[in-house]
């Protein structure tokens, strides 16, 4: 008998169906996970500790790329907001638009990077990002403008740390070129069907089903593995 690995899971289009909405599936399976269950996002902080708190699971957290990690009860932050916020700024006044109307709610809470609508001007942003040297990253739902070397990888080998557990221990799921560097470290990768080129050709394996049913096929061939 073996017992199952820890996780590391992507949100959006990992956990998520077509129209970007949690699976309801995701509350019986991360549940009764008996291992550690590491939320690794491009969203703010907020949106994946809310997510643990609902599901009734303990809150780790990698945020923000990687910009925020929580593991252990203890919180760290890296990347650098007020760059990310000039620059924003700049891409605005040159006529860019970062495409949230109203309340931002996408950026509001966010610490350590600003993300942007895909509908804005991406040649304009990335040429205004490599000024303050500053990465863009597509994760299919934003562009995502953050200092580089803050990763969700190097989240997760801090998260490791945290637990007491080998990062090649754990198996990752994930969808975009913002799992790339979490592919590297954790042990096992696997892209859902529907992850961009950058994923697909990190992960170990690339599942035939997309989003979350692409997902729930490993926690499933795992979870029985471990019985
Ligand atoms: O916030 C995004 O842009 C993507 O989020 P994800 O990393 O959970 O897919
Ligand atoms: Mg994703």
């Amino acid at each position: 008998m073996t017992s199952e690995p820890p996780l590391v899971l992507d949100i959006d289009g990992t956990l998520t169906d077509a129209a970007g909405r949690l699976d309801p599936r995701v509350f019986a399976h991360l549940q009764a996970w008996t291992a550690p269950v590491v939320l690794a996002t491009g969203k703010a902080f907020p949106y994946p500790v809310s997510l643990c708190h609902y599901l009734g699971i303990e809150p780790t957290v990698i945020a923000e790329n990687g910009g925020v990690v929580l593991a252990a009860g203890a919180v760290s932050y890296q990347g650098d907001r007020e760059r990310a916020q000039a620059a924003a700024d700049a891409f605005v006044e040159r006529g860019g638009d970062l495409g949230w109307d109203g309340f931002d709610a996408v950026n509001e809470w966010r610490r350590t990077e600003i993300a942007v609508n895909l509908d804005a001007d991406e040649e304009l942003l990335r040429e205004v990002a490599a000024e303050y040297d500053l990465e863009v990253v597509d994760t299919g739902y934003a562009y995502h403008l953050k200092t580089p070397g803050v990763e969700k990888g190097v989240g997760l080998e801090a998260v490791a740390e945290a637990l007491d557990r080998d990062p090649d221990s754990f198996v990752a799921i994930g969808d975009s070129e913002n799992d790339v560097s979490t592919f590297g470290v954790a042990g096992r990768s696997y892209a859902v069907a529907n992850a961009d080129a950058a994923a697909r050709e990190a992960a170990d394996l690339v599942l035939d089903e997309s989003y979350f049913d692409g997902t729930a096929s490993v926690l499933e061939e795992l979870g029985s593995r471990a019985e």
